[in-house]
């Protein structure tokens, strides 16, 4: 895949959003506002505005125990089980297979009224990175969403009005070394998990209907994509 005509650019951009995904958010300082807490969940975003828009970049950070870094980008990269947990998708389409580690989808969602439908195109990357903090301690696994333009879905060309998303689920997995001669079991493992998202709605939204869209629809989407991977990983093998 380095030899294809997007590996430039989906080099720059993994590089970035994973330097970005594992800043902290920081003192309050820095411009993130926590807006929506549940257990271990935090989701923060900044209230940004591009030509009128709402663009809130967010930042979610999550802690799961039982399941790994690489369990979790395995079952977000994948196809074939993005039904399963992507509640508010309506149709799904991969138009290039780049490589084994990248693909390009077309995605529509379900309608937010009062706005018009939205679609979306993006490639999207899966990396192995080593683990920069416990060099003896099992990688970080990513993936990166990143809007791109494709000749078969020309932007605005249908109904649906075209979003512009940058997507990074970065995954930090640590095993805690079960009892003397102990196999390590799935009680051992916590992984850390970062989920950062900018959103250009495309078109016109209103602010207060995105904003309370983000709010409900984030929190969602985190608990259950994080439940669905324990369910489908309780009774296989550690994918480390
Ligand atoms: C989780 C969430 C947050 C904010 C809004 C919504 C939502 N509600 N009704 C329609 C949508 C909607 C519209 C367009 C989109 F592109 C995505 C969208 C969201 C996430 C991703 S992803 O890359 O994180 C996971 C792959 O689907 C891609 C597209 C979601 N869902």
């Amino acid at each position: 895949a380095t030899l294809h005509r997007l590996w430039p650019e989906i080099e720059k951009v993994v590089k970035q959003e994973v330097a970005m995904a594992k800043l902290g958010v920081g003192e309050s300082g820095t411009g993130w506002q926590l807006f929506a807490e549940d257990g271990e969940m935090r989701m923060y975003r900044r209230e940004e505005e591009v030509d009128g828009m709402v663009v809130d970049p967010l930042k979610a950070v999550h802690v799961v125990k039982g399941i790994t870094g690489r369990e979790l980008c395995h079952y977000f990269f994948n196809p074939q089980y993005r039904y399963d947990w992507e509640t508010t998708l309506e149709h799904m389409n991969v138009l290039e297979t780049i490589s084994e580690d990248t693909l390009i989808f077309h995605q529509t969602h379900k309608r937010i009224w009062p706005a018009s439908q939205r679609d979306v195109v993006f490639w999207s990357h899966l990396r192995r990175l080593p683990n920069d903090q416990d060099r003896d301690g099992p990688d970080i696994w990513t993936v990166v969403n990143n809007s791109t333009e494709h000749p078969d879905h020309p932007a605005n060309a249908g109904k649906c009005v075209r979003i512009f998303l940058t997507v990074c689920l970065l995954c930090q997995t640590r095993v805690d070394p079960p009892k003397a001669g102990a196999p390590v079991s799935r009680d051992d493992i916590t992984c850390k998990i970062t989920y950062c998202s900018v959103v250009n709605p495309g078109g016109w939204a209103p602010a207060s209907v995105l904003r309370a869209v983000y709010k409900r629809e984030y929190p969602k989407f985190l608990k259950r994509f994080t439940a669905y991977v324990k369910n489908q990983t309780k009774d296989k093998p550690i994918m480390y």
